[in-house]
C-alpha cells in the first residue's frame, strides 16, 4: 500500500534455517545489521561457530540476541526440535521471521542417478525447508502470533536444464508450498514469500561443481550470478516490499514474469512488458541452449561408454 510502512526487522526475532554458509550467513549478518535478533541453525558446528564470530562483528546494541544451534531439518521431528531450541531464548514465543535457506545440490546427468540420489534431492531441496514452514505456521497459529515465512528456491524452481533432475523437482515443489501458504496463510495474517536466486559462488556451489556435468556448467555460464550479499539484499528488499514471488536479477526476472502462475506479481504493467520482452527472449536463449546440447551429444556418448555405462 501506497502508506504502509516498510518491514522493519529492528528488535523482532529472525531465524535462518541454513545459516552458517553462504546465503543464509550473508541474510544472518544483514538481520544483525538492522538490528534483529538471530538465530541460525545448521549441522556442522564448526561453521556455526564461524558464522557468529562473524555475526557478532555487525552487533548494533548488547541486546541483540545471536544464537546458533546444531540441527539436521530433514524431518518433521528435526525441524520441530530446531525450532523449540530456537525459540527458547525467546520465552518460547515464534520467531517474527522464519527465512529458511538450507538447501543442497548434487548436479549429474539422469542416467547416472540411483534411487538414493533422486529421493536426497527431495530432502537437501524441498523437505529441509517444508519441514521448518510447516513446524514454524503451526507454531506461530498455536501462538496466535503473526510472522514472516521465505522460503529459498533457485532459478531453477521456475525453469530446468540437463543435470538438475534431482534438484530442479525439489525447488519447484518448493513455489508450489509457498504459493499455497500464500493463500492459506492469509487465514493468519503470516506472510509467505519465496525467493529465486541465480548463482551464487558460496560453500555450497563449490560441492556442487564436483559432481556437475561440463554441459551444465557450459549453460550456466551466460548467468553472472549474485554474491551472498548481493541475494541477501535483493531477498530482503522483496520481502520489505511484500513480494510473493523474489528475484535478483533479470534473468530470473524474466522467467518469473513468464512463468508466473496466479500469485500477485510485481508490477502489474513493468511485469507485462517483461513477459512480453521474453516472447523473444525466451526462444532466443533456447536455441542457444539446444544447440549447445545437440552439438555435446557424440561427446556425451563416449563420456558413457567410458563410465562404462553400457556394459
Ligand atoms: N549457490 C547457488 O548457486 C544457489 C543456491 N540456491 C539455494 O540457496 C540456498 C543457499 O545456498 P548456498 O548459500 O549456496 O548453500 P551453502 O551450502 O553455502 O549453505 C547451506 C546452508 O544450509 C545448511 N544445511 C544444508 N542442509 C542442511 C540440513 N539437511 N539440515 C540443516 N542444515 C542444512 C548448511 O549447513 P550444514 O551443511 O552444516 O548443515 C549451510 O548452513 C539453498 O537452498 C540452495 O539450494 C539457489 C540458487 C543458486
Ligand atoms: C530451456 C531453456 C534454458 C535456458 C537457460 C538459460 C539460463 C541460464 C541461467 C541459469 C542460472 C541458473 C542458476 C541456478 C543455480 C542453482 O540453483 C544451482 N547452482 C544449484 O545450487
Amino acid at each position: 500500500m501506497f502508506f504502509s510502512k516498510k518491514w522493519n526487522p529492528d528488535g523482532l526475532h529472525v531465524y535462518i534455517p541454513g545459516g552458517s554458509s553462504g546465503l543464509g550467513l550473508a541474510l544472518a549478518i544483514l538481520m544483525v545489521q538492522k538490528g534483529a535478533h538471530v538465530s541460525i541453525v545448521a549441522r556442522g558446528q564448526d561453521r556455526l561457530d564461524k558464522a557468529l564470530v562473524e555475526m557478532q562483528n555487525y552487533r548494533q546494541n548488547p541486546a541483540q540476541k545471536l544464537n546458533a544451534y546444531s540441527f539436521g531439518l530433514n524431518s518433521a521431528a528435526e525441524a520441530s526440535k530446531a525450532l523449540e531450541a530456537v525459540c527458547e531464548a525467546h520465552e518460547g514465543h515464534s520467531p517474527d521471521a522464519v527465512f529458511a535457506c538450507a538447501g543442497a545440490s548434487k548436479p549429474m546427468f539422469f542416467v547416472e542417478m540411483t534411487e538414493e540420489d533422486l529421493t536426497q534431492g527431495m530432502d537437501s531441496g524441498y523437505w529441509v525447508q517444508a519441514w521448518t514452514a510447516w513446524a514454524a505456521v503451526r507454531m506461530m497459529v498455536r501462538q496466535q502470533r503473526k510472522g514472516k515465512i521465505a522460503l529459498v528456491s533457485s532459478t531453477l524452481g521456475y525453469i530446468s536444464y540437463t543435470g538438475y533432475a534431482s534438484y530442479s523437482p525439489a525447488k519447484q515443489a518448493l513455489r508450489g508450498l509457498a504459493d499455497t501458504l500464500h493463500s492459506e496463510c492469509m487465514l493468519y495474517g503470516i506472510d509467505v514469500h519465496i525467493f529465486f536466486p541465480p548463482t551464487m559462488k558460496t560453500d555450497g556451489y563449490i560441492e556442487e561443481m564436483k559432481t556437475k556435468p561440463d554441459i551444465t556448467t557450459e549453460i550456466e555460464a551466460k548467468d553472472e550470478g549474485l554474491t551472498t550479499e548481493q541475494a541477501a539484499l535483493a531477498m530482503f528488499t522483496g520481502i520489505q516490499n511484500n513480494q510473493a514471488h523474489i528475484t535478483g536479477e533479470w534473468i530470473t526476472n524474466t522467467f518469473r514474469c513468464c512463468t508466473r502462475g496466479a500469485v500477485p506479481g510485481n508490477n502489474w504493467f513493468i511485469d507485462k512488458l517483461i513477459d512480453i520482452s521474453s516472447w523473444v527472449i525466451v526462444p532466443i536463449f533456447r536455441m542457444e541452449h539446444d544447440g549447445m546440447l545437440k552439438r555435446h551429444r557424440a561427446s556425451h556418448q563416449e563420456y558413457l561408454r567410458s563410465k562404462g555405462f553400457f556394459s
